[in-house]
């Protein structure tokens, strides 16, 4: 069950973060970025977005428990100084007062829980940094887990067009339903999955990287599906909201590799909007996707996301492809 504490808590985390990153994007200058152990970029943003997560739910909802990404050991060098300053001067203007360093390596620290028990929360503070780096799309993907299933999740997308001409939209999935706020708009609209006649007249998207996503067997998948149109690639989970308002109707995560476990926090949100907009997610194998092992999807490969009529000829296809 989610109260509206925390549904209203996690939309205001989430629209204070996207306020933060929106900023920053395009500012960012030599030394704001670092590559972390698995050879990932990070950015001060992601690391001050995050706090300013943990600070919003915090603040309202008292203690969490929060799978985040970032972790603040990766600031805790000499080496960091100006790193952890360039976070910290961004966290003290999205929140309008100065704050400590020790404050919000805090607050980023809150993230590093196991993702083990009954009910917590997972939060991606920049999904597609590599996308946010380059100018083009990222999200802010907060979700809430209840015995393994997502409950609430609020995705934030700063740079999705929206059919009215404007800039940014807020997803909101809970209790049955999915929403968006698109930007300056103080009423939400429902959102739905689009229902193509034939999977001829389908789109999916995909990872813009190669290295997320395969982007030849999608083109193989695609083709045996006859599909014709043209991949819709766009970084991040605005994949999700694409497929859950129509822009698309299947969302394709090909594994890479044999040994790759999806993070959690890549996912719950994401799916979680899909599927209350009336549509399926599942990995590549048709199986659900399971939030009981942790940070990673340790029991499920990549993830195929569709508006739910052609979810099973799609698996069938996928699974012959990747066999
Ligand atoms: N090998 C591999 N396979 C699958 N996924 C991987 C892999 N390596 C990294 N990641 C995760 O990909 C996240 C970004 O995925 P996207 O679909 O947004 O990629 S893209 O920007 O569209 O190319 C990215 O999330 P962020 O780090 O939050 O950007 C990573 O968690
Ligand atoms: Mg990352
Ligand atoms: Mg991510
Ligand atoms: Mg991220």
């Amino acid at each position: 069950m989610v109260t509206d504490l925390e549904r209203n808590a996690a939309l205001h985390a989430v629209r204070s973060a996207a306020t933060l990153c929106s900023a920053a994007q395009g500012r960012l200058v030599a030394g704001e970025t670092l590559t972390k152990g698995d050879d990932s970029p990070v950015t001060v943003a992601d690391f001050a977005a995050q706090a300013v997560v943990v600070e919003a739910l915090t603040d309202r909802l008292g203690s969490i428990e929060l799978v985040g990404e970032e972790d603040p050991a990766d600031l805790a060098s000499d080496d960091q100084a100006s790193l952890r300053d360039g976070v910290t001067a961004l966290v003290s203007t999205q929140l309008g007062h100065d704050v400590a360093a020790g404050q919000v390596l805090d607050w980023i620290g809150v993230g590093g829980s196991d993702g083990r028990s009954d009910r917590y929360w997972t939060l991606d503070p920049i999904d597609g940094t590599k996308g946010f780096l380059r100018g083009d799309q990222y999200a802010i993907a907060l979700a809430l887990i209840e015995d393994g299933e997502v409950v609430l999740g609020v995705l934030g997308c700063p740079n999705l067009p929206n059919p009215d001409g404007s800039t940014g939209a807020v997803f909101v999935a809970s209790g049955g339903e999915a929403v968006a706020y698109p930007a300056g708009a103080t009423d939400p609209v429902r959102v739905g999955v689009a229902e193509p006649a034939t999977l001829a007249e389908a789109r999916f998207c995909e990872s813009v990287e190669s290295g997320h996503s395969s982007h030849d067997d999608a083109a193989e998948i695609a083709s045996r599906l006859g599909i014709v149109a043209e991949p819709y690639r766009i970084d991040s989970q605005c994949k999700y909201a694409a497929v859950a308002r129509g822009d698309a109707s299947i969302y394709l995560r090909l594994p890479t590799r044999p040994g790759y476990r999806e993070k959690i926090w890549d996912h719950a949100a994401g799916k979680f909007v899909v599927e209350q907009a009336g549509g399926v997610v599942t990995d590549v194998d048709g199986a659900s996707l399971d939030f009981r092992h942790g940070r990673r999807l340790e029991e499920n490969r990549g993830i195929v996301a569709t508006d739910g009529r052609f979810h099973d000829r799609v698996i069938e296809v996928v699974r012959d492809v990747l066999a």
